[in-house]
């Protein structure tokens, strides 16, 4: 891990590697030799452009843990501190797998542990071990089982979440509404819907992010089933808003879209950063998640904001 991360050290700053998941873009920070515990304020001040960094959906904290290869901790752009992230389980699970000569590795995470290990990469892509970057690889996350009750989500009240009463638009023409919620240890809403442009999934998810009905606040899908194996998504994450690729949200969608009789238990999800196939085991309950993650360069922290301990 630190074999990865800490390359040549200027005086300046913390080093960062800056990744992707399926396009899910991440600044991963090592924290093994001291603490890093930036505050809201300066989570934004790092996703801002001035920053240097490029932006990103989400920070990555990478931890030691006594019970698990590494902790990894999350903050979504806006600065708020959240359970787990789907894609940067996968990044993070990439570059323990790379620094170590384990074929599987477990990080902790505020939703709870998860597995990682490589798996074979996408026909025609070429042999992903004569890669010299993640760019070919693809990994794979165990992301434990859903939780279904409504108390797990959470919502603010009870609610059959295979389809809860909420609707957007006229009551007696709905633009959107009975959508799935799922808590994938961070929680989820997904509607199945035809309606994927970028005007409408900014404005309804943005409205949808902060409903009461939330009271942590929720990622929000736009699921179209295009075959039961086959599913296009689009998600506005909390705090992140309209990303390329949601893993969690991949893993919810496909949730969602199954227990409504719409897809089977194993589905490619198309995101607009690339492809998840996403396999809801029957006999666990477990929801694992492949695809790809891509190393996209290195950097130091801005020196004022790398001693957040
Ligand atoms: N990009 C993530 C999810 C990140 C956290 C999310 N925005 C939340 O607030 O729960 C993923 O790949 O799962």
């Amino acid at each position: 891990m630190k074999a990865v991360m800490t390359a040549s050290r200027p005086p300046e700053g913390r080093p960062y590697v800056r990744m992707n998941g399926a396009g899910n873009a991440f600044i991963m920070v090592q924290a093994f030799d001291r603490p890093f515990h930036p505050s809201a304020d300066q989570v934004r001040a790092l996703a801002d452009p001035a920053a240097g960094l490029g932006g990103f959906d989400q920070l990555i904290g990478v931890e030691p843990s006594e019970s698990a290869d590494a902790f990894m901790r999350v903050w979504n752009a806006d600065g708020s501190m959240v359970e787990t992230c789907g894609n940067a389980l996968r990044c993070v699970g990439w570059l323990l797998l790379e620094a170590t000569d384990k074929d599987e590795v477990v990080i902790d995470t505020a939703a709870g542990p998860t597995t990682a290990r490589r798996a074979p990469g996408p026909v025609g892509l070429g042999d992903p071990a004569e890669s010299t970057t993640a760019a070919h690889q693809q990994v794979t996350v165990d992301m434990g089982a859903p939780r279904l009750d409504w108390t797990q989500v959470p919502l603010a009240e009870e609610m059959d979440t295979r389809g809860i009463e909420l609707q957007v638009g006229p009551i007696d023409a709905p633009v959107l509404h009975t959508p799935g919620a799922v808590s994938m240890g961070n929680p989820h809403v997904v509607f199945f819907t035809d309606r994927q442009d970028d005007a409408f999934v900014r404005g309804s998810g943005s409205l949808i992010e902060h409903h009461p009905l939330f009271p942590e606040g929720v990622n929000v899908g736009f699921a179209k089933v295009l075959d039961r194996g086959h599913i296009r998504l689009r998600v506005w994450e909390r705090g992140a808003g309209l990303t390329l690729a949601c893993g969690t949200g991949a893993c919810a969608a496909l949730v969602a879209t199954a227990r409504r009789g719409l897809t089977d238990r194993r589905a490619r999800v198309t995101v607009d950063g690339g492809e998840l196939t996403i396999d809801w085991d029957e006999a666990t309950s477990h929801v694992f998640m492949t695809g790809p993650v891509a190393v996209e360069g290195t950097g130091f922290l801005p020196a004022a904001l790398s001693d957040c301990g």
